[in-house]
């Protein structure tokens, strides 16, 4: 890897403990020369942002709720709001300095529409997200507990976890790195969540080095 420090931003929704991964590999050897230079949250109580103000990170609460108001209760009003929320993303985003090299979206449970997606790869900025599912498979939230689900109905014998570059499509873009997870007979959900949980944690640090890795070339 060049010496080039390398900025990623981190969008998190909850707990943070893969944003909490993210911040450990930046401050050791594994994800060298890389640091997170901001952490956007769509929810203001999440653990996430202390997580980050403890790693002396710059963080921002953005909030979907003053531009739902904006708009009225309709479709059409909850679509206009939706819109304008993901240009401001976008411009937050893109009005860092420096701007980050990578968006890594870690537990970020919204929805990101074309009003965030084309301003941000207009900037040359990739986007990845983290899904605990395989490619093809359970795509959208609640994706653990459905293969869960299918796996007591005997549909599956796996699920898995992936790293993938984020387009409009949810949970369809291009897979940069999958691990399988073996499901075991009889096991609860919460085992495994928690299981899958580990696989994570390993994943995103690899997922955004490989990430990282293709822009140095
Ligand atoms: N355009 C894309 N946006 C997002 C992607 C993506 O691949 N393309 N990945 C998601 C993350 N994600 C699954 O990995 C996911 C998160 C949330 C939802 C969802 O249904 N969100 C609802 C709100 C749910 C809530 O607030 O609890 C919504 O946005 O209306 C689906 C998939 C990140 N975004
Ligand atoms: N569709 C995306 C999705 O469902 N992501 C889920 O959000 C959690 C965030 O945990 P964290 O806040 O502790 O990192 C992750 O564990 C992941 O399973």
């Amino acid at each position: 890897m060049s010496s080039r420090q390398y900025n990623l931003t981190v969008l998190i929704s909850g707990n943070g403990s893969n944003l909490q991964a993210l911040i450990d590999a930046c401050a050791s050897s594994i994800l060298p020369n890389t640091r997170i230079a901001h952490v956007i949250s769509n929810r203001k109580a999440a653990y996430g942002l202390e997580r980050a103000a403890k790693a002396s990170i710059p963080t921002t609460y953005h909030n979907l709720v003053p531009y739902k108001k904006k708009h009225p209760q309709t479709d059409e009003g909850t679509a206009a709001a939706r819109m304008e929320y993901d240009a401001e993303l976008a411009n937050i985003i893109t009005s860092l300095d420096p701007q980050p090299d990578v968006i890594v979206c870690a537990g970020w449970m919204h929805i990101l529409t074309p009003d965030f997606l084309n301003p941000i790869a207009n900037a040359g900025i990739k986007v990845i997200n983290l899904h605990p599912a395989l490619p093809g498979e359970f795509a959208g939230a609640g994706a653990i507990e459905r293969a869960w689900e299918a796996g007591k109905k005997g549909e599956i014998k796996r699920t898995g976890v992936m790293i993938h570059e984020v387009i409009a499509e949810v949970d369809a873009g291009e897979a940069i790195v999958t691990e399988v997870v073996v499901l075991k007979e009889g096991e609860g959900l919460d085992e495994l969540e928690e299981r899958i949980h580990k696989v994570e944690h390993g994943l995103i640090v690899k997922g955004t080095r490989l990430t990282l890795e293709k822009i140095k070339k």
